[in-house]
């Protein structure tokens, strides 16, 4: 395995070496010198950003565009940083008031503070999106404030926050503008009764009950907050499981674990109409493949069934820039458009929605542009569930192993055999691990447990590099560590594990 992963390495440093030479002497050194920019960057998201930072590095002169008013796009404002702050701080809230007794800590009482957590939560995104705007001067980033949009293929012409206009000129412009949220017909939002996810993270009194529409990630995470906050949380799913992307053993364990936080699922079921006429809302279901109607009240309506890309009043038509049937914009694998000198990243193009792919294709895209080899494997990108317990995943799920067709193994250990799960009376959840039979590849890793986010990381390493179950179980793993069901898990795959 070691000798595989060197080769392919070596194999990518000398591909690099070879298109730098390549196009050095016809690329950007031939633009050298010219007013206008390299890159321009329509979109200060994960992706926008990270590309802009990454230009700039390169030598690239670069202007990012962002119409929001502060950097970090959906992930930083209303999205990745103030869910999991709040994640957190109802965690802290939910240990306290039901945990924190067994460990021999007592108070007289546990209250929320509402105002004070969305004041932590307020204080954490204001301080990240000015470190990303300290980011930008330090790498010289020119950054624009503003709704841009297209004039030509290389001009983007920017109705700027202070009123104005101007015309931002490049010979590369990158679209990372990111996705909104997915609506449903005959469903209003409107941030006070029925919220998006961005109203869920802002509304100023618990709701005594939450109905939830879409058990995706948005869904169960911010049903999280509020059922740990006290709210009634109902999930109401179309489909037949939560998460569609999960391998479907470790989710029915993940779902009995919300369960037990009296979560309540309601799957196979569609909301057909919404009624706000009342002082709450009630809302109308019917079996997803159609039967009985029946009643759901609610204090608050989550509207989480997916996010759409966003390209609205870019002027893409304009340029004749191809979309899909859904709106993502069509790239090849450099990131290119159909149109010279134009390209797209992130939650605007086919892929997994997320901040960590949104990043590496800002970072492969302006590699690439600067002549340089890129390098995205969307096979790899780790999915995370921020819930308690997490569930963090990458590479295949039992299902799709076997609809390939491959012989394999599946090596499995539960954190109740886990030593440092146990000390901490934190022992929910498992590792599973898929590998090839004959060869012992890993093909595929999933966890649940509490910190499954971080230690997902070790797999995605072994996935990237080609490692057996066996490179995982002969590594030495400290102790006493979660990271040891991994290992264990490793050693069930191709052999048995010592602690069960
Ligand atoms: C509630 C929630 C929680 C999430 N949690 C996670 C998580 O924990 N982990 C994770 O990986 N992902 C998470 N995501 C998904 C993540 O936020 C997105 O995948 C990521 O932000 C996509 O990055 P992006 O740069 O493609 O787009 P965005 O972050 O959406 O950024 C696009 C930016 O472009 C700007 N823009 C759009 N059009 C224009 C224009 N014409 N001119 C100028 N500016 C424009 C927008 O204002 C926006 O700031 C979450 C999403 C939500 C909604
Ligand atoms: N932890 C994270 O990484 C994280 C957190 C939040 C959001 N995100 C990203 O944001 C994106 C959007 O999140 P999301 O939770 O809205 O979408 P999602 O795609 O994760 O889940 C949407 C769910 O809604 C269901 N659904 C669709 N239409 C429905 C309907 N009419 N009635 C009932 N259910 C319906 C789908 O079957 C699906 O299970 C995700 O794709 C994810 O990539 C990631």
């Amino acid at each position: 395995m070691a000798m595989a992963s060197l080769t392919r390495r070596k194999a990518l440093q000398l591909l690099s070496r070879y298109s730098l030479s390549l196009t050095s002497s016809k690329g950007f050194a031939a633009a050298a010198g010219s007013e206008d920019n390299d890159v321009v960057v329509i979109g200060g998201g994960p992706g926008g950003y990270v590309a802009a930072i990454k230009a700039a590095q390169l030598g690239l002169k670069t202007t990012c565009i962002e119409k929001r008013g502060s950097l970090g796009g959906t992930c930083l404002n209303v999205g990745c940083i103030p869910s999991k702050a709040l994640l957190h701080s109802s965690h802290m809230y939910h240990e306290a008031k039901h945990s924190f007794a067994s460990h021999g800590v007592k108070f007289p009482s546990v209250e929320v503070d509402l105002p004070a957590m969305m004041g932590q939560k307020d204080k954490a995104v204001a301080n990240l999106t000015k470190g990303i705007e300290g980011l930008f001067k330090k790498n010289k980033v020119n950054y624009v404030k503003g709704y841009g949009k297209f004039v030509s293929p290389s001009e983007v012409s920017v109705d700027t926050m202070e009123g104005g206009n101007t015309v931002v000129k490049g010979k590369n412009i990158i679209v990372a503008t990111g996705s909104d949220v997915k609506s449903l017909p005959g469903i209003t939002i409107d941030e006070q009764r029925i919220v998006s996810s961005t109203g869920a993270l802002a509304l100023t009194e618990i709701p005594k009950k939450l109905v939830v529409i879409g058990a995706g990630y948005i869904g169960l995470e911010m049903g999280s907050v509020w059922g740990r906050l006290g709210s009634e949380v109902t999930v109401v799913e179309f489909a037949p499981d939560i998460v569609p992307t999960m391998d479907a053993e470790v989710r029915k364990q993940f779902q009995r674990a919300l369960e037990k936080q009296k979560m309540k699922f309601m799957l196979k079921t569609k909301v057909v109409s919404v009624d706000t006429s009342g002082n709450g809302v009630k809302l109308t279901l019917e079996p997803a493949a159609g039967g009985e109607q029946s009643t759901l009240e609610a204090d608050v309506v989550l509207v989480s069934a997916g996010r759409t890309p966003f390209t609205s009043g870019l002027g893409l038509d304009k340029i004749g820039v191809e979309t899909d049937k859904i709106g993502r914009i069509i790239v090849n694998e450099r990131f290119a458009t159909n149109v010279q000198g134009v390209y797209a990243i992130g939650d605007v193009i086919p892929g997994p929605m997320l901040a960590h792919k949104a990043e590496e294709d800002g970072v492969a895209c302006v590699e690439y542009i600067a002549g340089k080899e890129g390098h995205v494997d969307y096979d790899l990108v780790p999915g995370v569930v921020y819930t308690h317990p997490e569930v963090a995943y990458v590479g295949k799920t039992e299902e799709q192993v076997k609809a390939i067709g491959v012989d394999y193994r599946v090596g499995k250990f539960p954190f109740l055999a886990n030593s440092r799960a146990k000390a901490i009376d934190d022992a929910e959840g498992l590792v599973k691990i898929l590998a090839e039979k004959e060869s012992d590849k890993i093909l595929g890793v999933h966890i649940m447990a509490p910190n499954a986010g971080e230690l997902i990381h070790e797999a995605v390493l072994a996935l990237q590099y080609g490692a057996s179950s066996e490179d995982i179980a002969r590594t030495c793993h400290a102790h006493p560590t979660m990271s040891e069901a991994l290992k264990e898990a490793a050693m069930a795959t191709y052999d048995k594990p010592i602690h069960i």
